[in-house]
């Protein structure tokens, strides 16, 4: 069964965000502190005839393994990624998405994640988050998602 955590991404992300006309679809859920999801990629994200742009690939990446920020339970940014293409990424197939936190070390996240179609694997990421407070994001002046409250309070102390 499906958890459904109190927290959300911003409803503007790129990547999830449902307000956001533009997003690229990317639909996430959690079990226990791992995060699984899919995304249907179309021309809109065209790299070359049939297959994705391998931007809209690492962008998801970069959406995929901060949602683990959620159960985690500890806000943070990305402070370098990596993305590895490892297979054809065609547009007009659902591909499963999977990310996790492989380690944390103090306010250091090591985080992975894997794209498949079926059972080939399109892509796989490693990324290094920094947790930091939440008031990070107040510099914009934007409010920040209401879910967004008390975020990582506990883990600040950790
Ligand atoms: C649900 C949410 C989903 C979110 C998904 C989307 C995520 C995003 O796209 S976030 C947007 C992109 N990223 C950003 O905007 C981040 C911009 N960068 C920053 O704000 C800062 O550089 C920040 C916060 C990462 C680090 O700054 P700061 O808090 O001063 O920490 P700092 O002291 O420099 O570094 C802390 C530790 O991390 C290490 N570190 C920081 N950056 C890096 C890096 N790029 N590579 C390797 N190590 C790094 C430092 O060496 C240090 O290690 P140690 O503790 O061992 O000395």
């Amino acid at each position: 069964m499906h958890s459904a955590p109190a927290r959300t991404h911003d409803p503007m992300c790129m990547g999830c965000g449902h307000a956001n006309p533009g997003n690229l679809g990317v639909r996430v859920w959690f079990e226990g502190q791992r995060v699984h999801g899919e995304v249907l990629l179309d021309e809109r994200h065209s790299g070359a005839p049939g297959y994705a742009h391998g931007g809209a690939i690492a962008a998801i990446m970069d959406d995929l393994l901060g949602q683990v920020l959620i159960p985690l339970d500890r806000p943070g940014v990305t402070a370098t990624i990596t993305v590895d293409f490892r297979g054809p990424a065609l547009l007009g197939r659902t591909l499963s998405l999977e990310s996790w936190c492989e380690k944390i070390d103090g306010r250091k996240l090591h985080m992975r994640g894997e794209i498949r179609d079926g059972d080939t694997l399109v892509a796989e990421a490693r990324a290094l988050f920094i947790h930091v407070d939440v008031s990070h994001w107040e510099a914009s002046g934007q409010p920040l998602p209401e879910s967004w409250q008390g975020w990582g309070g506990e883990a600040q102390n950790a």
